[in-house]
């Protein structure tokens, strides 16, 4: 579980990127902080591994505050995804996900053959594991990415806009195997997104920000779509979007699914 409790973060330079924020992120959910560029998204979610730490509130961390904590060991045991993988250049891609564990104490061999198995684990064939990261597509370096934060068996895993820089199949591919893995390994998942259509995707629970880290909504992918809080909410997922909304047509007895333009969009059972 991950408490964040009146939590805030005013940069040296008088930017309130997070006024006060309280929220609960429970055990084994992929959790989405969702909103427009510079909500506070980022500041939250490093928050929680101290990469940020916050002026005010405190964040904790399986009930332990991560202030009290050692920030290395903290660092290590939570794992963190970023956009594009951020591997190591010129280490291979199974030293790239060796790395942790090893100074962790892991003996190299033990380290690289639980290394070979996470990549299996994320889609990739051991023989992968000998190349750099710049011999693998950006989809590719992303599954290295997640592989190396699972490395160190963290309880959590952050992710920052973990897919924004792959194209849109692969993206939806990814997505839809996050929610496989999670379902496998149970870790609980922060995720950063700006894009809502992923959140929808991947989140069991959405929190939508204003600037300031201020929760503009916060619920499930279904609950937000069904009662939309304000305007804001309602720009931001597109309620108003012809492919939002459906609606039911009658012909030559079968019920055929039309968005908002008319368009077909399948049939109901
Ligand atoms: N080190 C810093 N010093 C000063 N201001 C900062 C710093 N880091 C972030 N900010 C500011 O804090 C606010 C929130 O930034 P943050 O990166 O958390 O937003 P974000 O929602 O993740 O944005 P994006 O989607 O663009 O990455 C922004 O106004 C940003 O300019």
């Amino acid at each position: 579980m991950i408490q964040f409790r009146e939590v805030g973060k005013t940069y040296p330079d008088g930017t309130v990127a997070v006024d006060s924020f309280t929220y609960t992120v429970d055990d084994g959910r992929i959790v989405a902080l969702v909103g427009s560029s510079g909500s506070g998204k980022t500041t939250l979610l490093r928050m929680v591994n101290r990469m940020v730490e916050p002026t005010r509130g405190s964040v904790l961390v399986a009930g332990r505050d991560v202030a009290s904590l050692d920030r290395v060991a903290l660092r290590r045991s939570i794992g963190y995804v970023l956009q594009a993988g951020g591997l190591l250049p010129h280490r291979t891609v199974i030293d790239n996900v060796a790395t942790v564990p090893i100074l962790q104490g892991v003996k190299r061999r033990e380290a690289r053959s639980a290394a070979a198995e996470l990549l299996e684990r994320v889609g990739l064939s051991a023989a992968m594991g000998r190349r750099y990261p710049a011999q693998l597509s950006g989809g590719q370096q992303q599954r290295v990415g997640v592989a190396r934060a699972l490395a160190g068996d963290p309880t959590v895993l952050l992710m920052d806009e973990p897919f924004g820089a792959v194209d849109p199949i692969v993206r939806r591919d990814l997505q839809d195997e996050l929610r496989r893995l999670q379902r496998e390994i149970g870790k609980t998942i922060v995720l950063v997104t700006h894009d809502i259509d992923e959140a929808f995707n991947v989140a069991h629970d959405v929190v939508l920000l204003r600037q300031g880290g201020v929760i503009a909504q916060s619920g499930t992918p279904e609950e937000i779509l069904a009662n939309p809080k304000d305007q804001y909410v309602r720009d931001f997922i597109g309620a108003d979007r012809a492919d939002r909304n459906f609606s039911v047509r009658e012909i030559g007895g079968r019920r055929i699914v039309v968005d908002g333009d008319g368009r077909p969009a399948g049939l109901l059972r």
